[in-house]
């Protein structure tokens, strides 16, 4: 294997400026891809001719002159001995096969590292922002519309929350090794030849109970980052889940967000489609997306005696105690549940939701999205989720400088009835198609709709529950479990 070392010392690019890069990256990368070895581990995707190494190497734009200069620098700092196949090029980064150390001479032991380096086409990021968008961890980034500075970000971001996942030792994920600006280092997940461990999507399961232990587990780790990491995964399916040691690891956590974020719900919701989605075709029994949602919002299950820790418990739990969907009913359950509306917390209710919640007619969220179901939602006490004001968020967590106060909204609210709680509230999503269509009205009907929109919350407020008696009846729900 060539060390990346020898190739890099002869790219003498410290003096060119960035409007040359592209020029650049051609020249030098045509010249010194065949030098990087990336079809070795890629088994037969990638074509064998050198032409398309070059190519790769350009098109991707992964491997420009700016990325090679922090790998160099990785090298440099013995982080990297060498740098290897490319063990995927995907659409917002390619994932390539290094090792640190080389064993000998008294040097660290030999490993194997996973770099993932973060392309820096604008396209895909732009399509990203809605995930950093919203996100306090990085409210100083937002600002931030130069690409490069937002990949950096980007890359931080699976650093982080892939450390946060790896320290909280719930949840397998490769060990983070390192991050510098669009390249992340991590550990690398051996299958044991050489090869990486397989994703979900092409592990050979044995058997029905086989295809059910790792559903069982994929939802566990669901609920594990959900309530142990605070973190819904956000594109969570067959492809981003590694089967190594015959453990399932999480991976690709780069868009993963907080559930304070205010379209946690809808990623989870969409994660948990995708993950049935998958399971389903093994005709194996599977839960309704509703079912599995409460069981990960939920903070106690009831009848529960294991160890909310445990993957392995909550799997056992999950078998004996989750309806399986059977139905055409279920089915039909499912497809109301993936339209409706997510509330998030008490500010969220419309009044006669909130008037059934005083008298104790239902739960807050958990009841919203059952339906008064009595017989599914029996199980799930979910009321805790939705008061942000009590989320404790890693503050004491050096790498999360950044995250105290997540989602602080409750506390920075005026008990003032004049405050703009109804705008505020979680109906983020029908509002923001509501306001595209009134980018085009006309000003009158603008000023007689607002005008309108005024009247009604004058009227609206007339009978609205203050605010610090909506906290008492909370904290009055709470008590009482
Ligand atoms: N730590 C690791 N160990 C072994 N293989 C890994 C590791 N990280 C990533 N891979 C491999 O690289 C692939 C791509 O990684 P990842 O999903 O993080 O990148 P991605 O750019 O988001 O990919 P895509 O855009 O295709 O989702 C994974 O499917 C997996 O096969
Ligand atoms: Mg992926």
């Amino acid at each position: 294997m060539v060390g990346l070392s020898s190739k890099l010392e002869s790219l003498d690019l410290e003096d060119q400026n960035d409007t040359h890069i592209d020029h650049i990256n051609t020249q030098v990368l045509d010249k010194h891809a065949q030098n990087i070895k990336t079809d070795e581990l890629s088994g037969g995707k990638t074509k064998k001719t050198t032409k398309d190494k070059a190519n790769r190497a350009t098109v991707e734009n992964v491997l420009d002159p700016r990325t090679m200069r922090f790998l160099q620098a990785l090298t440099s700092r013995g982080v990297i001995s060498e740098f290897n196949g490319c063990l995927s090029t995907g659409k917002e980064a390619n994932v390539y096969h290094a090792y640190s150390g080389t064993g000998s001479n008294g040097d660290k032991e030999r490993s194997e590292l996973a770099i993932k380096i973060f392309k820096t086409s604008i396209l895909v990021f732009k399509d990203r922002e809605r995930y950093v968008d919203g996100e306090f961890r990085f409210r100083n980034s937002r600002s931030q519309h130069n690409p490069r500075k937002m990949i950096k970000v980007w890359a931080e971001k699976e650093f982080r929350n892939l450390k946060r996942i790896h320290q909280s030792n719930v949840v397998p994920a490769p060990k983070p090794v390192e991050v510098k600006s669009n390249v992340l280092i991590m550990e690398f997940l051996n299958r044991g030849d050489g090869f990486a461990s397989p994703r979900l999507k092409d592990y050979p399961f044995k058997d029905a109970a086989d295809v059910a232990y790792y559903y069982h587990t994929m939802i566990s780790y669901m609920r594990l980052l959900y309530q142990n990491c605070r973190l819904v995964h956000a594109d969570l399916s067959e492809y981003n889940a590694l089967v190594h040691q015959k453990r399932l690891y999480i991976i690709d956590v780069s868009q993963s967000v907080q559930p304070e974020h205010p379209m946690s719900l809808d990623f989870l919701r969409m994660d948990i489609k995708n993950v049935n989605g998958f399971f389903e075709r093994f005709s194996i029994d599977i839960f309704s997306e509703r079912i599995i949602f409460q069981f990960v919002i939920s903070e106690m299950l009831e009848k529960f005696m294991g160890d909310y820790n445990s993957s392995e418990d909550l799997v056992e739990y999950m078998a004996k105690n989750l309806p399986i969907k059977t139905t055409p009913e279920d089915e039909a359950e499912d497809e109301v549940f993936r339209s409706l509306h997510l509330v998030r917390n008490l500010g969220g209710l419309e009044e006669r939701d909130f008037d059934r919640f005083t008298m104790g007619k239902f739960d807050l969220l958990k009841s919203l999205i059952a339906n008064d179901n009595k017989k599914n939602a029996k199980n799930f006490t979910a009321s805790e989720q939705f008061d942000l004001s009590s989320s404790s968020e890693d503050e004491n967590e050096d790498d999360f400088e950044e995250d105290e106060n997540d989602g602080d909204s409750d506390n920075g609210e005026s008990d003032s009835e004049e405050d703009t709680e109804d705008e505020s509230d979680g109906d983020y999503v029908e509002k923001s198609k509501e306001l595209k269509h009134k980018k085009h009205e006309d000003k009158d009907v603008k000023k007689q709709r607002k005008d309108d929109a005024k009247d009604a919350k004058r009227e609206k407020r007339k009978t609205k529950v203050k605010k610090h008696i909506k906290k008492r009846l909370v904290k009055k729900t709470k008590s009482k479990k």
